[in-house]
């Protein structure tokens, strides 16, 4: 059975739920990051990507989890969060990682508070009451399935298999399971407006696990891939508030880097380097054209690395003569 998944808010789905998500340590902690990085960025639908959000819309309307793969900065999370946006319910983000566990994930008891109370009112009768209990932490999938939040599990192939195992049964049976845990039900009901949408990175060797076939099998997964030089430049000039002749010296010179680097079957950088280049410059003044010795040193800062590891040079002046040479040709 797929998880039914509607855009209808159901009454339980009270402003007073939101709060209370609201002031969750997990939410919290999330939404900290979110608002720092994410939610406050302006996502720009091109034409593309608008009909990328409509359809896979309905696919999860229609109950059926996506997922967006692709390289480093390409924009899956971007996209994934844009889409979760589309329905109006609150909205987690999950990061993989390694030291993910079920205790985090379902809740988990994390300690005891001790209550004593010694009554010597007659001072001959001395009376003591001791209570332990113990205290309990929900976790974050429990709270998103019981009240049919919007989970966005960002780079979920970095958590163990074991891990994730439990949005098989989520997104299967529409049941959450409650593995080893002391309560009276052994599994709880998924929530119908409760979605999730996954990100995954297919070229990241490190720290990341296989993911079982099982899991993949019931996502819907769609490949994010870059952009061609004419709309990232239009992305980047609306999304950054610089000229579109600015954008474009820009991103023809990280295109032309990526292009060295992708011979060499390395990744090099990604739409993000773009952008930094583009805010750095924009909050410091620092005037965009290949001219400039400190928009020339800025490209080098962002860029040396990949260059070095591509074309295994060893030292700056190889890279730097390179870097001169890419950025002559931005117009
Ligand atoms: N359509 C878009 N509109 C505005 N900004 C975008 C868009 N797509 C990507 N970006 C920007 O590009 C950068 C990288 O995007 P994002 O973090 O979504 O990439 P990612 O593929 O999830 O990367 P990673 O795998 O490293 O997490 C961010 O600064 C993001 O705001």
């Amino acid at each position: 059975m797929a998880v039914n998944n509607t855009t209808t808010k159901t009454k339980e789905q009270t402003d007073e739920e939101k709060n209370e998500f609201q002031k969750s340590s997990a939410f919290t902690e999330n939404q900290k990051e979110n608002d720092s990085s994410k939610q406050e960025e302006h996502f720009i639908k091109t034409k593309e990507k608008a009909e990328l959000l409509s359809r896979t819309k309905k696919y999860i309307e229609a109950g059926f989890p996506v997922h967006f793969t692709g390289p480093s900065g390409v924009g899956k999370t971007s996209m994934a969060l844009e889409l979760a946006r589309q329905f109006d319910q609150p909205v987690m983000l999950l990061h993989g990682n390694h030291e993910l566990s079920n205790t985090d994930l379902l809740g988990g008891f994390t300690g005891y508070t001790s209550k004593k109370m010694i009554d010597n009112y007659v001072r001959t009768v001395y009376k003591k009451e001791e209570n332990l209990t113990e205290q309990w932490s929900p976790g974050r999938l429990m709270e998103a399935v019981k009240k049919g939040y919007t989970v966005v599990y960002d780079e979920f192939t970095r958590s163990k298999p074991e891990t994730n195992n439990l949005f098989l049964s989520v997104l299967e049976e529409g049941v959450l399971p409650l593995y080893g845990m002391k309560q009276k039900n052994s599994f709880i009901r998924v929530h119908p407006n409760f979605m999730v949408i996954f990100t995954s990175n297919p070229k990241e060797f490190a720290g990341v696990y296989h993911t079982q076939d099982a899991l993949m099998d019931r996502l819907i997964t769609i490949p994010i891939e870059n952009e061609d030089e004419k709309t990232e430049t239009r992305v980047l000039a609306k999304k950054t508030n610089i000229t579109s002749r600015e954008a474009g010296i820009i991103i023809t010179f990280i295109s032309r880097i990526r292009k060295t680097c992708e011979e060499k079957k390395e990744q090099g950088p990604s739409f993000r380097t773009a952008v930094m280049i583009a805010e750095i410059c924009r909050k410091n003044n620092i005037s965009i054209n290949n001219e400039n010795k400190t928009f020339a040193d800025v490209c080098s800062d962002m860029i040396s690395a990949y260059i070095m590891k591509c074309k295994g040079y060893e030292n700056q002046n190889k890279t730097e003569r390179l870097i001169k040479q890419e950025l002559k040709k931005t117009e």
